[in-house]
């Protein structure tokens, strides 16, 4: 259970390490982190249960990281909420909330960054461009200030926790990377901040994500020997009947390395990644799948 039982929002540096200072002299309990954009979810809520239920003291960041968004990005337009964040985050049983300004997380000028290579070559490190960078060096940072025992994130970025999970390894960072599961409508649409700015007709027409996804996967249960190129050409053409969708990338692919292949891979476990833009808004979603039994 939560040590302490009423959210405190912080955004300093410098209280938010005081305090969690204060929390590790007085209990032996582990530390659990989940860094955000805000604009909570329940799938955020989800990551925060689940920390919860294996940590003494639950810190939730909210920070829309302006060095993960490119030039002609969504950075200004990036749904916010704080008052509701902490009713939900209050609900999902976080401790603290930090809440850190701009100016707090990059005094100018930045002269250190993270980059993770290989990894990051396609999928959403090819579409968007210094994206992982900002990623990299934001969760970087947030680690060494928060210092976690456990950080959660949601497979929904698959490649995401691909590039975290590689960053902690070589950079030898002393936490434990917990994925957690994709959370959706009950329709199947992944949840999202972004999907808020989905009109009503592209709501209903990104509904073709989760289903074409649920294809790939009745094809794989059938099929003895994979094609990546099969894959691809199913869940395309089933994106492809929506005339709203604008396909930035459907990618087969090993995971966590991020391998292309051709028919038989040589890791376990794939994971078919989609990137699509309905008008301005562009979703992504994933299917992570194991091929040997
Ligand atoms: N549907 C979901 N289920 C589980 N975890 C999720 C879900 N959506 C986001 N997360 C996770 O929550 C964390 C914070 O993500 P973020 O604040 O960017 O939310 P988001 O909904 O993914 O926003 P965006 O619309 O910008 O992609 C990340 O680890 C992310 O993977
Ligand atoms: C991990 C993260 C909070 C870093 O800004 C962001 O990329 C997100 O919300 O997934
Ligand atoms: N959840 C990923 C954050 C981003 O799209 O910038």
């Amino acid at each position: 259970m939560a040590a302490v039982h009423t959210v405190t929002v912080v955004h300093t540096i410098a209280e938010l390490r005081a305090r969690i200072k204060t929390f590790r002299r007085s209990s032996e309990q582990t530390v659990g982190f989940v860094p955000t954009m805000g604009y909570l979810h329940e799938g955020h809520a989800s990551l925060l249960k689940k920390a919860c239920a294996q940590s003494g003291l639950v810190v939730l960041s909210i920070f829309v990281n302006p060095l993960q968004f490119g030039p002609n990005e969504d950075f200004e337009r990036y749904p916010r909420n704080p008052e509701r964040d902490l009713a939900v985050a209050e609900a999902a049983g976080a401790d603290l909330v930090f809440m850190p300004s701009v100016e707090e997380m990059y005094p100018q000028p930045i002269r250190t960054t993270v980059s993770v290579s290989g990894v990051t070559e396609r999928l959403c490190g090819a579409s968007r461009p210094g994206h992982f960078d900002g990623v990299a060096t934001v969760v970087s940072k947030l680690l060494h200030i928060v210092q976690p025992d456990q950080a959660f994130f949601g497979m929904k970025d698959a490649q995401q926790v691909a590039v975290i999970e590689q960053m902690v390894q070589d950079l030898n960072l002393d936490v434990e990377i917990v994925r957690c599961p994709t959370l959706r409508e009950e329709d199947g649409l992944a949840m999202s901040s972004r999907n808020v700015y989905l009109t009503q007709d592209e709501r209903e027409q990104a509904l073709v994500l989760s289903q074409a996804l649920n294809k790939a996967e009745a094809y794989i249960a059938k099929q003895a020997v994979i094609s990546s190129k099969a894959l691809v050409d199913l869940v395309s053409s089933h994106i492809r009947t929506a005339p709203l969708a604008d396909i930035d990338y459907v990618e087969a692919l090993t995971y966590p390395t991020l391998q292309p292949f051709e028919t038989s891979p040589l890791s376990d476990t794939i994971v078919i990644a989609v990137a699509v833009k309905f008008g301005k808004t562009r979703l992504i979603d994933n299917l992570i799948t194991q091929v040997r039994k």
